[in-house]
């Protein structure tokens, strides 16, 4: 997520966590999480942009016009290579990803809720180690993820 001059941010006064969406629930004074789900994931993720892109550019492509329906048909096509072993998902985001994490395989390192795009939050949270998600619709494109821990 860009950073944004002026914009606020909530802060966790118990745990110290701090994130930019607005928390969906009250902290709560003990500090933990009563055990919905893990509260820090590790995922990879192949993104293809398109025409309606927030940000319709990206390392491998100055000016990206596919449409939607084209990306999403790169995308299946992407998770088809995966699933049939054909590729690895670090072959196809180190080639095909239009994001900057390209360069990593598509490693985004660890994060918590509050960091990512809600769609993309719900859908990284929602997958067992290991496990490849759908095709996941974001403002900045259509992503597949995959928690790698
Ligand atoms: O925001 C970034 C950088 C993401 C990143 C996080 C951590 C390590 C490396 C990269 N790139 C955007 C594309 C993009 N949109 C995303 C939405 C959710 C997760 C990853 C995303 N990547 C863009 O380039 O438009």
């Amino acid at each position: 997520m860009p950073f944004f001059i002026g914009q606020h941010y909530y802060l966790n006064i118990y745990t110290k966590d701090s994130q930019w969406d607005r928390p969906d629930k009250p902290a709560d004074p003990s500090g933990n999480n009563k055990g919905d789900g893990p509260e820090e994931v590790q995922c990879s993720h192949l993104l293809v942009k398109h025409s309606g892109s927030r940000r319709p550019s990206s390392w491998r492509e100055e000016n990206i016009i596919r449409s939607k329906e084209e990306a999403l048909d790169l995308i299946k096509s992407y998770r088809e290579q995966i699933v049939s072993g054909k590729a690895t998902f670090a072959e196809l985001a180190s080639k095909y990803s239009d994001c900057s994490s390209a360069k990593r395989g598509g490693d985004l390192g660890p994060f918590s809720r509050g960091a990512m795009q809600k769609p993309f939050e719900q859908a990284a949270f929602a997958l067992k180690v290991g496990e490849l998600s759908s095709p996941v619709h974001t403002d900045s494109g259509i992503h597949i993820i995959q928690r790698t821990a």
